[in-house]
């Protein structure tokens, strides 16, 4: 659905090097700390940006060369939901109704009402986590065959990231051949939602796996500072020294739990793979 190969943009101080794919019909992450690059990749995408090398494909077009046609069947949820504030999701209704041949207004005004959204107010009164779920329900409103959000949960609590993570849920397992990014620099947020997670640090992917690899068969060793030189150090992604020796990332949990009898092997979860990944040794 979306391949980026070699993508360079280069700024003052950052440049981007990404080789990133999108499959049909799956749930693709992008993790990465703040300024990682992951907004950056998105407005290649849709060809918001111009790469200085590489190539962004799109539909199998160059993102350069999208037709109205095409972005019809992109939807997008970006930081900003491109609305004035003075509107309210009634005058946004409005307005998808001529930008898009497929826009549902009743289904998009049902769903407002239904995560607590009041159609006739504007949007400068929304909190925080409200402004989220509109710009997530512009993104579904228009039966988009290519979804792409970015960060669609930063800055919200514990129970407003569950309900838009709820709402992208929802309308993922009605529509099966819908292909998805979503960024988030929250990993917890992505791992129950991706097929695959990319990590992204300073401009480059660190690492590209099957979330289920990541949970199934990544882990974190516990040693001490003799063990750890007999480690096999080609099993051994990153590592950091902590007060008791080391603290080591893994993609072969069990050989070490088969082999090391006694070694703490913990579960590694997406959160300490960006951690040790991006902050290790
Ligand atoms: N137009 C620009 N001009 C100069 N530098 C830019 C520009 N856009 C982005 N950058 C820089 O590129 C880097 C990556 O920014 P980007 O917004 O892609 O990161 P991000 O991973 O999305 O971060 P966040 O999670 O904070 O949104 C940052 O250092 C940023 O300052």
């Amino acid at each position: 659905m979306v391949s980026e190969r070699n993508l360079t943009k280069n700024y003052r101080d950052f440049s981007l090097n990404v080789t990133l794919d999108i499959p049909d019909g799956q749930i693709t992450g992008l993790v990465g700390k703040n300024g990682a690059g992951k907004t950056t990749v998105i407005k290649a995408m849709l060809g918001l940006i111009r790469p200085d090398g590489g190539s962004v494909t799109v539909f199998g077009k160059d993102a350069s060369a999208l037709t109205t046609e095409d972005k019809q069947k992109i939807g997008v949820a970006l930081s900003d939901s491109g609305f004035s504030n003075y509107l309210t999701p009634a005058d946004c209704a409005k307005i998808l109704d001529k930008m898009y041949d497929h826009f549902d207004k009743p289904a998009f005004l049902k769903a407002c009402a239904r995560y607590g959204l009041p159609v006739d107010k504007q949007i400068r009164q929304f909190s925080t986590g409200m402004k989220a779920k509109l710009r997530v329900l512009v993104a579904m409103s228009h039966d988009a065959k290519l979804l792409i959000m970015d960060e669609p949960t930063a800055g919200m609590d514990v129970e407003a990231r569950n309900e838009v993570l709820d709402i992208i849920r929802t309308y993922l397992t009605e529509r099966e051949d819908c292909s998805v990014l979503i960024t988030s620099h929250i990993a917890t947020d992505l791992e129950g939602l991706c097929d695959d997670i990319y990590l992204i640090h300073q401009g480059k992917i660190l690492l590209h796996e099957d979330t289920d690899v990541i949970l199934s068969e990544y882990g974190i060793l516990k040693v001490d500072d003799q063990t750890f030189d007999k480690l096999e150090q080609n099993t051994i992604l990153s590592c950091k020294k902590e007060a008791f020796g080391y603290r080591c990332l893994t993609n072969q949990k069990q050989f070490y739990l088969e082999n090391y009898p006694g070694m703490v092997v913990e579960n590694c979860g997406i959160d300490d793979l960006i951690l040790l990944m991006t902050g290790g040794k």
